[in-house]
């Protein structure tokens, strides 16, 4: 439903985009994630036809954002990272403006601005100048604008960025809402707990590419994960096997993290080496350990794995 392939963008000697394919099926959340500077906001541009690419292509339901740039913005759902509401314009207005964008006829604009506004606690502002909204209700207004007319292909970047936690939820039930009625949705966050609240599939963007592609369980299984160990501080400090002590790092005042692919074993290990522990927690890996993984990982050796 969304395709890009080989994308790739420079700005001066810049590579903004360097060859990023990315495929998002209907019904599909992908969370679009990566460090500062990545290229997913210039994704999100090349897709809304903001900015062109310099090759590559995107096609929208088949249909390609280049060749015929109205035909897929009308399928097209995008909430922009930086606030683009115009200040003397009403809530209800710009949800008009955005349902028009769409395509919606004008008998179900109305109900559709209604619905979208009850669903991101909009009702009591929709009449209001968004000069006067607070930040929130301005968060929940430009991604109202995305969802409006239920578009078949979401792109949604930091829509929740300081956002707090009602904005957020309501935000994120929208979005789940929309996947299950097919839309292809792609999800931009520096929040990576969201994206297990999304049950989203990842795209892991660096250096202008799309290096991890996949299932969130999959993309983590071979991660280590950690036995965190905190001791009594008037005990003696075990003495770990030199192996043990490769992987261990301090863990507050008195304790011990171990990376680990076996738990079972490694704690076994820490007991035997005469450690008295007050408190053990053993953590399966999860997202940050991916994006740590992946920021550790030396260029060239990017492909983490291709599970999608
Ligand atoms: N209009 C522009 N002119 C020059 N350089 C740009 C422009 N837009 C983006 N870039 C550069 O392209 C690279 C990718 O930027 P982009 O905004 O796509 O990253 P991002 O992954 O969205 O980052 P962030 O997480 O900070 O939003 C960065 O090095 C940025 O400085």
């Amino acid at each position: 439903m969304l395709a890009a392939e080989g994308l790739r963008k420079r700005y001066g000697g810049r590579a903004a985009l360097d060859g990023f394919d990315l495929r998002v099926r209907p019904g599909e959340i992908t969370g679009l994630i990566g460090h500062n500077g990545a290229g997913k906001t210039t994704f999100v541009e090349v897709v809304t036809g903001l900015v062109r690419p310099d090759s590559g292509r995107v096609e929208v339901c088949g249909i390609s954002v280049h060749d015929r740039p109205r035909a897929a913005r009308a399928l097209l759902g995008v909430a922009p990272q930086e606030l683009a509401l115009y200040p003397t314009v009403t809530v209800r207005e710009h949800l008009r403006l955005f349902a028009g964008l769409v395509g919606l006829r004008r008998a179900a604009v109305r109900r559709c601005v209604e619905s979208v506004a009850e669903e991101l606690m909009l009702g009591d502002v929709l009449d209001r100048r968004c000069a006067v909204l607070s930040g929130g209700q301005r968060r929940r207004t430009q991604a109202a604008a995305a969802l409006v007319g239920a578009p078949q292909v979401l792109l949604l970047d930091e829509p929740t960025a300081g956002a707090d936690p009602e904005t957020r939820a309501a935000l994120l039930a929208a979005v789940r809402a929309r996947a299950a009625a097919g839309a292809a949705v792609v999800y931009t966050t520096h929040y990576l707990p969201e994206l297990v609240d999304l049950d989203a599939t990842l795209a892991v963007a660096r250096d202008g590419r799309v290096v991890a592609r996949g299932e969130r369980a999959a993309l983590t299984r071979d991660l280590p994960g950690e036995i965190r160990v905190t001791l009594d501080p008037s005990a003696p400090r075990p003495d770990l096997p030199e192996e043990l002590r490769a992987r261990t790092r301090p863990f507050g005042p008195d304790g011990l993290r171990v990376a680990t692919r076996n738990p079972p074993a490694d704690l076994a290990a820490i007991l035997g080496a005469g450690c008295a522990p007050t408190a053990v927690d053993v953590r399966r890996p999860d997202l940050d350990d991916l994006y740590a993984a992946l920021a550790a990982a030396a260029p060239g050796r990017q492909e983490v794995s291709d599970a999608a």
